[in-house]
């Protein structure tokens, strides 16, 4: 066995007790070999991850994002959704190159494997690049091709939709299984019926999972109530978009009826409090879709609407917009969003990782605890979700791979990749704004 060993520190395991244990990874077999206070003994350890005053815990998985919109980070803000998407979001997409977007995904791929995350999922463009940086930087991913029919003919949102289609079945299990891929919709009010219909449909011939935004805004309940005369996610389930192998991102305007019709066909949810709360969309809620059984992971969206992919902020934004929104203060408590950001996120989006135990896939970080913000330590649980920081992670690990090791990214230059991702966002806005 090629032993990778992290060691003095101590674990957060599955059921949240935390306890001094060093982790023993297989490393060619990307899985966890042992957990406890011996494993390493009389073993031949091959490299050792000093994990000494800091916590393990599983990679953080970011649930929904637009990774390559790293590059539109700050370039437009304090907008709501719609006007914000129509009057600067699609019109410099419209401009973006394939080279722009894997250098997009280089600079937001650096910035979650240096904030702890091991796991996104993505919907975007020219996703065969962002493929290609996933496989090269080393971490996990649920990857598909946006469809979005606004402003095309029939015929060119009906390639968009092969795209997708096809995009997602060349690429299922790419990466050695890091990547898996889905048929990624964009909402139910930007893909018509009958190319949402459809497009699932085939998915479902190749069993491929499905994504897409749904109830984000009231601008998109509202004309599906008005149109169809049912709620949007009825009208989602009428067109099989609902289902265990499908994942919502935000599930903000979510009524009682449709909260029980997501816990009944065990559809999951992803929530993304920052970009919400950004453009004002609402305030989910996470705590009923919780206690109705619903999985409800969490993610960044993307960096225009954030402004950044640091998950530890968004477990911080959920805990406490999750009270403000049920009107209580014990709901959606610490150990929740850490749950959220970890097990229930993988499960959300149908990948491994997530838990620190023997058998699991080897996805996992160190938080550095020794800070004057983490100081005194009563409860670790707590610090995750209101105090660490991104900057806390000391080293990332996925799939048995070291991809931080004393906060240096071992798979990704990071000059090279903010100097190039900064020349591509100049020349592509300069190109926007001719
Ligand atoms: C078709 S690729 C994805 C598409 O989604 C846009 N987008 C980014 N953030 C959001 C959001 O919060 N709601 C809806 N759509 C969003 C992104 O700019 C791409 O055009
Ligand atoms: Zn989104």
């Amino acid at each position: 066995m090629n032993a990778l060993a992290v060691t003095g520190g101590r674990v957060l395991h599955p059921d949240g007790r935390v306890s001094e244990a060093d982790v023993l990874i297989d490393a060619d077999a990307g899985r966890i070999e042992a957990v406890g206070e011996d494993v390493t003994a009389g073993r031949e350890i091959a490299r050792t991850l000093d994990a000494e005053g800091g916590l393990v815990m599983p990679g953080l998985v970011n649930g929904h994002t637009h990774v390559s919109m790293t590059l539109l980070r700050g370039y437009a803000d304090d907008k709501p959704l719609e006007s914000w998407l129509r009057e600067d979001i699609w019109p410099v997409e419209a401009e973006l190159t394939d080279d722009d977007i894997a250098a997009g995904a280089e600079l937001g791929i650096l910035e979650m494997i240096r904030s702890g995350t091991t796991t996104f999922a993505d919907m975007y463009f020219s996703m065969d690049r962002v493929a290609e940086v996933v496989e090269r930087a080393g971490v996990r991913a649920r990857l598909g091709r946006g469809v979005v029919a606004v402003g095309k003919e029939e015929a060119e949102a009906r390639a968009d939709l092969e795209g997708s289609l096809e995009f997602a079945r060349t690429y299922d299990g790419a990466a050695d299984g890091r990547i898996r891929t889905a048929f990624m919709p964009h909402s139910l009010t930007t893909v018509p019926e009958n190319l949402l219909t459809e497009g699932i449909e085939l998915a479902a011939e190749d069993d491929l999972w499905v994504h897409l935004h749904a109830n984000e805004t009231t601008d998109e309940v509202e004309p599906i109530v008005e149109k169809h005369g049912v709620r949007p996610l009825e009208y989602a389930a009428d067109r099989g978009a609902l289902g265990p192998d499908r994942f919502l991102a935000h599930g903000v305007h979510v009524d009682g009826t449709e909260t029980e019709l997501l816990a009944e066909t065990d559809t999951s949810v992803i929530h993304c409090p920052a970009s919400n709360m950004k453009l004002a969309s609402g305030i989910a809620p996470v705590q009923r879709l919780r206690e109705a059984g619903v999985t409800v992971g969490i993610g960044t969206d993307g960096a225009a609407s954030n402004n950044d992919l640091d998950l530890f902020d968004e477990l911080r934004d959920a805990a406490m917009v999750g009270k403000i929104g049920a009107d209580d203060a014990s709901a959606v408590p610490a150990a929740a969003v850490v749950e959220m950001a970890t097990s229930d996120g993988a499960d959300a989006i149908g990948l491994p990782g997530g838990r620190i135990e023997t058998g699991a896939a080897a996805d996992l970080i160190v938080v550095d605890l020794e800070a004057p913000h983490l100081t005194p330590a009563h409860d670790v649980v707590s610090h995750l979700a209101y105090a660490v920081r991104g900057s806390d992670v000391r080293h990332t690990v996925c799939d048995g791979t070291v991809l931080m090791r004393d906060r240096e990214v071992t798979t990704l230059d990071a000059a090279t990749v903010m100097d190039r991702a900064a020349e591509h966002a100049a020349d592509l806005v300069a190109r926007a704004e001719e």
